[in-house]
């Protein structure tokens, strides 16, 4: 059936677990990374159209609105795998930090994929899709497939892992960003003997699996978490009013500079977030796991 317009809703995602290895010889990091698909969405919009464009919603800094937005990358890589010669304009709703360490151009790219893929009824099988979203980002794949997943070489190899958790994050924005390069070169500098293959977090895996929160607060990790913080230290204020309300459970978002705190109930998270807001910390909440790529509406 064709349609004239395709709206899809992408996630943001964050890493329970991210273990770096020492960089490959493409420069790229490998990784043993546990994701989730977490409450806070980007909306993407595509109709038919003679040229490529990118437009907001809503006015946000910091995203470009030129070829360089990785949601013209994707319909582009798109269009090119099926040899056709089409464009689209694509209108971007950010619900996602940008520069946050969330992945929302990530989300955006997945999106536009998934859009553009129902808008031209290209029905690309999913395999293939996987395949442009690894050439687009580390983290593309991700946002098509969503829930928890384990990630692997560069981050694109993603593997869905068993997950009984139901947890509400506390998501503590920041009001500037953090570039991923510098703050993975920064780890390089830091990290010196990473290991070539960093290892896949089976205890972390086994308390998804049994759904078990605060084993799951207990087992947060991050590699990236000495570099980001050097970065910016005034993260580690906000770090430690973090954990003077929760010990465990506190946790860097990917390479930063958002930071998480995990909550079982939404109760819990509520009051922890009114009291961050109280001393003046920027908050929101998003309930994890959540659904990857997905159509919300067709027109
Ligand atoms: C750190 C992570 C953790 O999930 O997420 P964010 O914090 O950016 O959301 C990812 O590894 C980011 O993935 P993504 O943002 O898609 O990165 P890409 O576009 O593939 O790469 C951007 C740059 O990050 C560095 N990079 C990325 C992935 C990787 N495994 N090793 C790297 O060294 C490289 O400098 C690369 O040029
Ligand atoms: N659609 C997009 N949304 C957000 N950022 C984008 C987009 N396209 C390209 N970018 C660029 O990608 C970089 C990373 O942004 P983002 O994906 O929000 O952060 P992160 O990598 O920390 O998760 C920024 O420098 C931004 O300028």
């Amino acid at each position: 059936m064709t349609q004239d317009a395709v709206t899809v809703r992408a996630p943001a995602k964050i890493n329970l677990h991210l273990g770096v290895g020492r960089p490959r010889p493409d420069g790229l990091h490998p990784l043993a990374t546990v994701y989730q698909a977490v409450g806070l969405y980007d909306d993407v919009s595509v109709t038919d159209a003679a040229t490529w464009s990118v437009a907001l919603a809503e006015p946000v800094a910091g995203v470009p609105l030129d070829d360089d937005n990785i949601a013209i990358r994707a319909g582009r890589a798109l269009a090119e795998h099926h040899g056709i010669d089409r464009a689209a304009a694509i209108t971007i709703a950010k619900g996602i930090p940008v520069m946050g360490g969330m992945a929302g151009g990530s989300a955006d790219a997945a999106a536009t994929l998934l859009a553009l893929d129902r808008l031209w009824d290209l029905q690309t099988p999913d395999d293939d899709l996987l395949r442009i979203a690894g050439t687009l980002g580390s983290d593309v794949p991700f946002a098509l497939v969503g829930g928890t997943a384990l990630g692997t070489g560069h981050g694109q190899l993603v593997t869905p892992v068993d997950d009984a958790s139901s947890v509400w994050w506390v998501v503590v924005l920041s009001d500037e960003g953090l570039s991923t390069p510098a703050v993975y070169r920064h780890f390089d500098e830091l990290s010196p003997d990473a290991p070539a293959e960093p290892p896949v977090p089976d205890a972390l895996i086994e308390a998804l699996a049994g759904g078990y929160a605060d084993e799951i607060g207990d087992l947060l990790a991050n590699d990236l978490w000495p570099a980001a913080r050097d970065l910016r230290p005034d993260l580690v204020d906000v770090e430690v009013a973090l954990r003077s309300l929760s010990p465990d459970g506190v946790l860097l978002s990917g390479s930063g500079p958002t930071l998480l705190m995990l909550h079982e109930g939404v109760e819990e998270a509520r009051a922890a977030a009114a009291d961050l807001t109280e001393r003046g910390y920027r908050c929101t909440l998003a309930p994890g796991p959540v659904a990857g790529a997905h159509v919300v509406t067709y027109a």
